[in-house]
């Protein structure tokens, strides 16, 4: 967002013998700091009336106070049936930049946090952000596997093989890990000094999990306190108190 500015447009006096601008008038110095004047993107975020894969983006948005429309389709009301052919992927969440598409959560809670300056300060920095995020990429896919058999009415025994047998290994890795890094950490942030979207992802995704009763924060002091770091940003609770209260 800090690279729309346009310069060229701004009057000049003269050029030189070198056909180089020289005798930059008043006008084009007050041209070039409104030039300077940084231009918001038009945000609109299209989800479903959930938390879900948008959550992360709509928290990071209303911790960077930047504004965006926070689009939610009804299910069954026939707004995702006509448009889900439009979009890049055919799902959601879609991020909108002045009307440029962008599909796949992480890749926009990703480019947000570029934008924004909460992608980790360092590329080795930002790699781990990444790796945190591609963990839980990870986790979700053996959690979704359970929840959607269970879900689409598969066998009970076929319920239980997933739950016992793919989900609760992920998870127990996926805690274990979060765990050892916040261990290390100084910061109370898994990675670094301060807040990234990492912590914005895992923190919504244990709220996520606690409040489905797939997980037990108090149980796991330093995962909670992340979460409670994250949800108690004056932004942010803000946000949360106006939130709509849906399952997932
Ligand atoms: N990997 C994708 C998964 C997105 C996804 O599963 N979206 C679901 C909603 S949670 C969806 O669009 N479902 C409607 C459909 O597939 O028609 C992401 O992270 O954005």
């Amino acid at each position: 967002m800090f690279s729309r500015f346009q310069i060229s447009h701004c009057p000049h006096n003269s050029k030189n013998n070198y056909g180089y601008f020289e005798n930059f008038s008043a006008e084009f110095y007050r041209c070039l700091l409104q030039s300077f004047i940084i231009q918001m993107p038009t945000y609109k975020l299209t989800y479903f009336n959930a938390r879900g894969y948008a959550e992360p983006a709509r928290l990071l948005f209303h911790l960077a106070g930047v504004p965006f429309e926070d689009f939610r389709m009804t299910h069954g009301d026939g707004t995702w049936e006509k448009i889900k052919d439009s979009t890049p992927f055919g799902q959601v969440p879609v991020l909108s930049v002045d009307g440029t598409e962008i599909p796949q959560s992480m890749a926009i809670i990703r480019y947000l946090a570029n934008q924004f300056g909460y992608a980790g300060k360092t590329p080795e920095e930002k790699a781990w952000v990444d790796a945190i995020v591609d963990q839980y990429k990870d986790f979700m896919s053996a959690f979704m596997q359970f929840v959607l058999a269970q879900h689409n009415g598969k066998p009970t025994e076929e319920v239980e093989r997933l739950k016992t047998e793919v989900y609760a290994p992920a998870k127990e890795t996926y805690i274990k890990i979060l765990n050892g890094l916040l261990e290390k950490s100084k910061s109370g942030f898994l990675v670094g000094e301060s807040l990234t979207f990492a912590d914005l992802v895992v923190a919504e995704n244990l709220f996520g999990l606690e409040k489905n009763e797939h997980f037990v924060a108090a149980e796991h002091p330093k995962l909670l306190a992340l979460k409670e770091n994250v949800y108690g940003i004056p932004a942010i609770k803000e946000y949360i108190k106006s939130r709509p209260d849906t399952q997932f």
